[in-house]
């Protein structure tokens, strides 16, 4: 598998080995041998279907659950090795974001977010101060009065995270943070996620089922099926060379994997003896620039025509998506196709 132990730019942040979970005997395995690092200061996604043990492994992170087996280093702590005290001590430094926000619907934002404090004893006057110092990093200044039903959910979730944010942790764990917005106030929560990231030097840990979420904010994913980690690496990596099917199809449905009928209806149909079929290519880096598809064409003498294309970028570095019918025989189809995987381009065959 791709490179869980590729060295990372820093100290870990968080450690699990070996990470073992069962809820039941002879149930599901929620968690089966996880092991993986997240680097102080990463966005790290964990992206897989439900039931693939993701809640179940962020829950790990901050001890909601405990495994049957395996180790957990949070901030170079030991967390199983902790008492009750030293646990509540670690888990300062551990903000959890949720889904639903989980929001006391009798408190007001300022109430809400100074929650923990108040939990935690802290007298009410440093707890008025830290809210005035959270608020305005969420942009929720103007709404410390009102009540969760006065609030968009993007506003709700502005309160969680402030929440979560609110004993200074160095360690955010966001658990389908953004799978309740809708995809504009989605862009606005990840872009804040990512500021409080570089303004307070935190590290990130994300679970989703959305690829979308982890190509816009994390610099590694790994990928979960069945309670295994099946792939992990570099967001770009694993977007532009998914080694595991069930990579693929995140890929896909993040970049779009329907066959542009439209376009491919115009086309005049192909040549006597000659085959189409639709292929999509991923690329990046130099080769988002370079005339692939000329090339193809002149290299293979395959009639190529692009149905659809676009070019993002993935932590800066550009990353395409085309999807080309070409017209040849079947072995010249095949010849192309493997020359443009020896590229190191993705190229998938899409049902024409
Ligand atoms: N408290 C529990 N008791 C019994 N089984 C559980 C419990 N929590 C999770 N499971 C089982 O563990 C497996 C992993 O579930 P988990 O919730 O971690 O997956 P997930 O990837 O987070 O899915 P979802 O996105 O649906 O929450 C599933 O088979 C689930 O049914």
């Amino acid at each position: 598998m791709r490179d869980l132990a590729e060295p990372l730019a820093a100290a870990p942040a968080v450690a699990l080995a070996g990470l073992r979970k069962r809820f039941a005997a002879g149930g599901a395995v929620a968690l089966d041998d996880v092991s993986l690092q997240v680097g102080a200061g990463e966005i790290f996604g964990i992206v897989g279907r439900s039931g693939a043990g993701k809640s179940t492994l962020i829950r790990c992170v901050n001890l909601l659950e405990r495994p049957d087996e395996g180790q957990i280093t949070v901030l170079g702590q030991d967390l199983l090795a902790l008492d009750e005290s030293g646990l509540r001590q670690a888990r300062r430094g551990i903000g959890m974001v949720f889904q639903h926000f989980n929001l006391h619907h009798r408190r007001t934002v300022a109430e809400n977010v100074a929650f923990p404090l108040e939990i935690a004893g802290l007298p009410r006057a440093d707890r008025a101060r830290r809210v005035a110092e959270l608020l305005p990093l969420v942009g929720l200044e103007a709404k410390r009065d009102a009540y969760p039903a006065q609030l968009s959910g993007g506003q709700k979730q502005r309160v969680g995270i402030a929440r979560a944010l609110a004993s200074g942790p160095r360690l955010l764990l966001c658990d389908e943070a953004t799978s309740a917005l809708d995809p504009e106030t989605t862009a606005e929560i990840l872009a804040l996620i990512r500021d409080l990231r570089d303004r307070l030097a935190l590290t990130v840990l994300l679970i989703t089922h959305e690829m979308g979420v982890v190509r816009s904010i994390c610099d590694r994913v790994a990928v979960m099926e069945a309670g295994r980690v099946v792939e992990a690496g570099r967001v770009i990596d694993v977007f532009t060379m998914p080694h595991t099917l069930v990579t693929r199809r995140f890929v896909a449905e993040a970049v779009g994997d329907a066959v542009p009928r439209a376009a491919l209806a115009r086309l005049p149909a192909p040549a006597a003896g000659l085959q189409r079929r639709v292929l999509r290519v991923l690329f990046r880096g130099p080769h988002a620039t370079r005339p692939i598809i000329g090339e193809v064409a002149s290299r293979h003498g395959i009639a190529l025509n692009i149905l659809a294309g676009r070019i993002d970028a993935i932590g800066g570095e550009p990353f395409g998506v085309m999807v080309l019918s070409a017209d040849a025989t079947a072995a010249t189809l095949e010849e192309a196709i493997a020359w443009m995987r020896g590229l190191g381009l993705t190229v998938e065959e899409l049902a024409a």
